[in-house]
């Protein structure tokens, strides 16, 4: 999708004043840059031509001044500078972040992390380079080639002419070869993106690798990708070698006509010798600016991909909003559930619901159950609001999900779901991850009761808890859900993977703990359904209410 660069003012707007502070910063240092080749003209002709030493004496303590200030008025520049770029991507980088966090998770399944990673890292910083670096080195090269130029023309403007004649030559150089190097880098890009996508697929799935006996497949895989990857380097480099000498060149001859044509001047005396030092001097400090404002070319283009792949990340639609007013739950509430006519597809997919009724009363255990794949988990991320129905509604003690808000519905409707998610930290953290303010008590109450505790609060669990066993991981969520203290609890095969005897001894506890709250468990063991008031079964045809006794 093209965007034009207009998303890239808003990201400078609130900092104008720091962009207007760093460009009178970086002008004050370049026109102290400018005064040096001046000074040099007045010593050599006033100076040393002459033999004024009191005037050798001057200008060389101006050049001296002239160079402490430009250090002191750089320092201040740079540093400003810093804190802009920095503020830019970080602001940026945040936003893209804050997007991803209200994203659906089918948008993380259709993604490989590695390339959501590579957005956020390398196009963000690209982004960020250009509306920092090279907006402010364009305007700074204007700038400091304006007063070149009119430095130039006032001193020798009879020199204009062979200094410059060149040029149209270098723009046609440049043209012609910056497409060209930007596809190499490019490619180089893209081999980078393949190569850490790779990596995180691999380490990820390490052990499944190591279990298939796909070691060697893998490394021979990641071999391939670095020659690759290698290849592109050394063509890129022996490239930007031969192409960055060609501009040498043509500016090598530009200062050679330069001096020849000053040296006919100075020879018929309408030219002084510290002139012509001056102006070639500015001529090699004209090179810089140019190069920098043929570079915008390239640098806009590369801007201009990696903006798309950022902005495809800000366009991805949020599933649910959180209400701007929300409805507070009824006083009374006591987590009745109702579904009215819901009908629901994944985006592309065929549909899960159509006209789902079904009335679940507060206070009991109903056990939900059904064909694996029938659309149980999905039924439980909609009462959750990770996804909002396509039609129909889904309403909490009679007030629609929709008009919760977002935060609240997720403190009363607790879900310990299938896949137990465990984040980095202590076991501890991983408790507290609803319910930060809760106290240690409580926490060692609720650790206690999903048998967690004895692995101790403080331990570190690894990332995705790869330390613990997939039981271990089912019962911290049981102890996340508990802490939420919520008015409804979702248990979806919440105790798979705990033995049989401490799954019962779990069950238990919790049905006595939540006696009088709605709790849904979906299984496909009889024995967690155990004591459950109702049994409905999800069909093809919508929720059919079963014989309880038959079912447990
Ligand atoms: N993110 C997704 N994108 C597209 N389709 C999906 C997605 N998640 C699930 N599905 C599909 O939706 C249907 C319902 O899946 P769901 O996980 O809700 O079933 P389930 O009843 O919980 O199954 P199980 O008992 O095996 O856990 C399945 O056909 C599944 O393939």
């Amino acid at each position: 999708m093209a965007h034009g660069f207009r998303p890239l003012f808003h990201l400078l707007r609130p900092h104008l004043g720091s962009v207007a502070l760093v460009l009178g910063a970086s002008a004050a240092a370049s026109a102290l840059a400018l005064a040096q080749p001046w000074l040099a003209k007045q010593l050599i002709d006033e100076g040393l031509i002459a033999r004024q030493m009191p005037m050798i004496a001057l200008t060389c303590g101006l050049i001296l001044g002239a160079a402490v200030l430009g250090l002191g008025v750089g320092a201040f520049s740079r540093w400003h500078y810093l804190t802009l770029s920095a503020k830019v991507l970080f602001a940026l980088r945040e936003r893209v972040f804050g997007h991803l966090q209200r994203l659906p998770p089918t948008y993380f399944a259709r993604r490989a992390t590695g390339d959501i990673l590579s957005r956020i890292d390398g196009d963000v910083a690209e982004v960020q380079r250009f509306v920092v670096d090279t907006v402010l080195a364009a305007v700074n090269a204007v700038l400091v080639l304006a007063g070149t130029l009119a430095v130039m023309a006032a001193l020798a403007p009879q020199l204009l002419a062979p200094a410059f004649v060149l040029l149209p030559l270098q723009v046609l150089v440049a043209r012609r070869l910056r497409p060209r190097m930007e596809r190499l880098v490019r490619r180089l890009r893209e081999r980078n993106g393949e190569m850490s996508g790779f990596l995180v697929h691999s380490l990820q799935s390490m052990k499944l690798i190591q279990a298939m006996g796909g070691e060697a497949r893998d490394a021979a895989r990641f071999q391939a990708l670095n020659r690759h990857y290698l290849d592109d380097l050394r063509r890129a480099e022996l490239f930007s070698a031969v192409a960055g000498g060609i501009p040498g060149l043509l500016n090598g001859l530009a200062a050679a006509a330069v001096f020849l044509a000053g040296g006919v001047l100075v020879m018929a005396d309408a030219m002084t010798v510290g002139a012509l030092v001056a102006f070639t001097l500015y001529l090699g400090r004209a090179v810089g600016p140019v190069n920098t404002l043929l570079g915008l070319i390239l640098a806009q283009r590369r801007a201009r991909v990696s903006l798309d792949r950022v902005m495809e990340i800000l366009d991805a639609p949020v599933a649910v909003e959180n209400p701007p007013v929300p409805l507070p739950l009824p006083a009374a509430a006591a987590g009745a559930i109702r579904f009215e006519a819901v009908a629901f597809a994944y985006d592309g997919g065929g549909p899960v619901f159509s006209g789902l009724d079904a009335d679940i009363p507060a206070g009991i255990k109903i056990g939900l159950v059904g064909a694996s794949g029938i659309g149980k988990s999905t039924l439980i991320d909609l009462l959750h609001r990770h996804y909002d129905p396509d039609h129909g509604h889904i309403l909490l003690d009679g007030v629609d999900l929709r008009h919760l808000d977002l935060a609240e519905l997720r403190r009363r409707v607790a879900v310990v779901a299938q896949d137990s998610p465990v984040v980095a930290g202590t076991i501890a953290d991983n408790i507290r991850l609803a319910a930060p303010d809760a106290d240690d008590q409580a926490v060692e109450r609720v650790a206690g009761l999903a048998e967690i505790g004895h692995l101790g609060l403080d331990t570190v669990v690894g990332e995705r808890g790869a330390t613990l066993s997939g039981g271990e991981r089912q019962r911290l969520a049981i102890a996340r859900a508990l802490l939420l203290d919520p008015l409804v609890l979702v248990l979806d095969e919440a105790v798979s993977a705990v033995d049989l005897d401490a799954g019962r001894r779990i069950a238990r506890t919790i049905d006595s703990l939540f006696r009088h709250r709605t709790r849904i468990v979906i299984s496909h063991h009889p024995d967690a359904l155990a004591g459950a008031g109702r049994i409905i079964e999800l069909t093809p045809h919508g929720l059919i209410p079963q014989d309880a006794e038959a079912v447990a």
